[in-house]
């Protein structure tokens, strides 16, 4: 809340909202800038050319000044957009009327665990769409600081708690593919002529500490292997910058292998620009907010400021969130560390994205020009808020109890999430239409509602246990709804335990011994350990909800009743509590060692409680994976089969066919196909398994079958040595269709490795 506080009061500070310059009868109307006929580039640099060097360097941070003497208005480049259109300095929600509100979607981990790149698509088309309609009118301006994808590696991560509510979860293969619909529905397709908006990729790279042991994001510094860095740190940024064509990045705050990430040239020149081939000329990298200052100090990288501002720019960091730039551009000229041409190249990248926004075009030649109030909040849009949060909600244990039976006709619902409303939108979030509570959802749905609040997410007294066990006394079954928020898992606040905070795991436990059905919803984005709840009988069910959005009461409540069958799967690992204690945060290590249990899903050597990819539902399901066209492949003809395509990484392998059978005769339900695989192939040690395609069926009816096709390639074969380099290994490949194995396959693959990619050296 205290980050959500800074934000809104930096928005009243700064009250920078876009503008479109005058091109008609402005100074600029006779210069290249607008002409549109001429490149984005040309038109760029034609006005950048027209700067003072002072103007250039005013025009350096995020809170721009523009030009007045040229008629370029000011214009504000931070605006946020994680789940919709969110606080932030550059976005402005009125009052009241038009441009008071904007839907608001579940925070990406609950829509991670989806597994729908259909869904995240759409969630993007109409959070840029409402972004493009506030930049219109100017409530906003055109670019967005959104997503967040980094990996989420820790299940400690204040982020990742709190930033796995951010992001999307822990799987390099699952993140790429979400982002890869994420930036396409953002930016309004690959290479657009007209962006609806420019995304950006943050925080790049290996962020995944916020304040643990006294060890500070502002000044980490994440010691990474290379093999790490390509194989998991990297990989969902190489999909943003190769693949997607997204028109911004961020550097992070931390520093990799001892070099701040906005001043590291290995990552923003060699990695991003220089192997991943991002070299549009409209496409830009902004430090995170202060992170050019965190240089200096405290990373106590450069010796001067001068000498910091430096560093950043020449290492590649075009735009400072903060006031470094502006500031000590000018020293560092003068000292002769920088040079105009890498200033002006940072300048015209921005102002060529701000070109192909249509921000120096009339509005009639724009194909998102005229996007408005009338496009914010539709039916449509609040109908896909309600869908992404039902699509995520993942079932973790039912004894039967769930869906409700209709004998029940009296609900206690209790806890610190019973009654959550703005609680629901976890964080970076904007005003909602409207927040549907939980308690607001069942008494919508015609039961006699007890509710009580209970004890507080972390509250360690007792004092109310009465009220809440005489609501409980009252209802025919109990819903708690508990779990932790944002008080426990925040920005720039790591967790030190994996616990159910507070008194709630005693409170749980004298709940169940009511004998009454009792379903737990366990909310939050992090995981918490449920092995209190789960060998519990008295416990009859636990839905973990994430941060489901302004919907996300009754998405939870017709889960709860069978009006919705849940078909979420954990995109994150739970661990048990004893994680925190075999691992520090600061490993950044994925493979296990005396020291490491191993991270994520991949290379864990415990016993998770639940593990990635685990979620139930309604019915049973058999599926049937097709069998590979050969099994045994040579890996030189694979690849001698790839001519023309771009990157051999992407070089499609063999197309599966499954085929899902809802083998109940009760409930219509989705169903998610994941597909790992496993195997001796590549260097030791071996990850456990690896998941390398998935997909979603809607809709499966009782009874009846669909099919799905998922296509691998050689890169989700493929596996990273030591340099980072991609390569295909011959061995054994076994397909592992679903968490416990509902069908597997099994290959070979024969021949010398072949290298799919050569991973730049440091
Ligand atoms: O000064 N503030 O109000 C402030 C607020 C948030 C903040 O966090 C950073 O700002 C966000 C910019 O997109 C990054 O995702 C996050 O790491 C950094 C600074």
């Amino acid at each position: 809340m205290a980050t959500l506080l800074a934000l809104a009061c930096l928005a009243l500070a700064t009250n920078v909202y876009a503008i479109y310059p005058d091109c008609a009868n402005g100074p600029l109307a006779y210069n290249t800038i607008c002409d549109s006929s001429a490149t984005p580039v040309d038109r760029a640099t034609a006005l950048v050319g027209l700067f003072t060097l002072e103007e250039k360097i005013n025009n350096t941070g995020n809170t721009a000044p523009g030009v007045p003497r040229l008629g370029l208005p000011a214009y504000q480049w931070w605006q946020e957009a994680l789940h919709g259109v969110a606080e932030s300095p550059g976005v402005n929600f009125s009052g009241s009327g038009e441009f008071s509100y904007a839907t608001s979607f579940p925070q990406p981990i609950l829509m991670g665990a989806a597994f729908d790149d259909a869904l995240i698509n759409a969630v993007a088309t109409v959070v840029s769409t409402e972004g493009r309609a506030f930049a219109n009118n100017n409530h906003s301006g055109f670019d967005f600081w959104t997503p967040n994808i980094n990996p989420f590696k820790d299940p400690r991560w204040g982020r990742g708690i709190l930033l796995c509510q951010e992001t999307p979860g822990e799987d390099p293969f699952h993140l790429q593919s979400y982002v890869y619909n994420l930036i396409t529905g953002l930016q309004g397709g690959l290479d657009p002529e007209f962006k609806r908006v420019v995304a950006t990729c943050k925080h790049y790279a290996a962020y995944d500490l916020e304040n643990w042991m006294g060890n500070v994001r502002y000044g980490f510094d994440a010691l990474v292997s290379v093999q790490d860095l390509s194989e998991f740190y990297t990989r969902s940024f190489q999909t943003c910058a190769r693949d997607a064509n997204v028109g911004a990045f961020m550097c992070s705050y931390n520093a990799v292998n001892g070099v701040p990430s906005c001043a590291n040239s290995y990552l923003l020149q060699d990695i991003l620009r220089g192997h991943w081939n991002w070299t549009n000329e409209d496409q830009w990298v902004t430090s995170d907010c202060d992170a050019i200052q965190n240089i200096y100090e405290p990373h106590y990288y450069a010796p001067t400021r001068a000498q910091t501002v430096a560093d950043a720019l020449n290492a590649g960091t075009d735009l400072d969130c903060g006031t470094y730039y502006p500031d000590f551009l000018g020293a560092a000229y003068n000292e002769s560390l920088i040079n105009v041409t890498t200033l002006d190249t940072s300048l015209i990248r921005l102002y060529a994205s701000l070109v192909k926004l249509g921000y120096f075009d009339p509005i009639e030649d724009q194909p998102y020009g005229q996007l408005g109030w009338a496009n914010v909040s539709t039916p449509e849009a609040e109908q896909l808020a309600y869908t992404a949060a039902v699509e995520g909600i993942t079932l973790l244990k039912n004894d039967g109890t769930l869906p409700l039976s209709k004998e029940i006709k009296s609900i206690a619902l209790i806890g610190p999430w019973a009654n959550a409303t703005t609680q629901m939108q976890g964080n970076y979030y904007g005003v909602a239409p409207y927040l549907i509570s939980p308690l607001m959802a069942a008494e919508a749905l015609n039961y006699t509602v007890y509710y009580s609040a209970g004890p507080g997410i972390n509250d360690p007294t007792t004092p109310s246990y009465p009220a809440a066990f005489e609501v409980a006394s009252q209802a025919d079954a109990i819903i708690y709804a508990g779990g932790i928020d944002t008080t426990i898992e925040a920005e720039a606040m790591d967790r030190y335990t994996l616990d159910w905070p507070g008194v709630q795991p005693d409170f749980v436990d004298l709940l169940s011994q009511l004998g009454k059905p009792l379903v737990i919803l366990q909310m939050g984005g992090g995981q918490i350990d449920d092995s209190c709840f789960v060998p519990n009988p008295n416990v009859n069910a636990i839905i973990w909800g994430g941060y489901p959005g302004q919907s996300g009461g009754a998405a939870l409540m017709d889960i709860i009743v069978g009006n919705a069958a849940p078909a979420g799967r954990l995109p994150i690992t739970q661990y048990p509590i004893d994680y925190v204690n075999q691992v520090p945060m600061t490993d950044m290590s994925l493979r296990p060692s005396a020291t490491n249990p191993g991270r994520t899903y991949m290379w864990y050597t415990g016993t998770p409680i639940f593990e990635f990819g685990y979620g139930l539902h309604y019915t049973n399901f058999a599926a049937a994976l097709s069998a590979p066209s050969a099994s045994s492949y040579d890996i030189q003809s694979l690849v001698g089969a790839c001519s023309g395509v771009a990157y051999l990484d992407l070089c499609p392998f063999e197309s599966y066919t499954v085929n899902v059978t809802n083998t109940g005769s009760t409930y219509t339900s989705d169903y998610v196909s994941l597909l790992f695989v496993a195997g001796v192939h590549g260097p030791a040690p071996y990850p456990n398994k690896v998941l390398v395609a998935y997909d979603r069926l809607h809709g499966v009816e009782p009874l009846s079958s669909q099919t799905t096709t998922l296509n691998l390639t050689l890169g989700s074969l493929a596996r990273r040595d030591e340099y980072g380099n991609t390569i295909l290994y011959p061995g054994d490949y076994t397909l592992l269709l679903d968490v416990e194995p509902l069908s597997t396959q099994t290959f070979t693959l024969t021949g010398d490795p072949a290298v799919l990619d050569y991973w730049p050296q440091p």
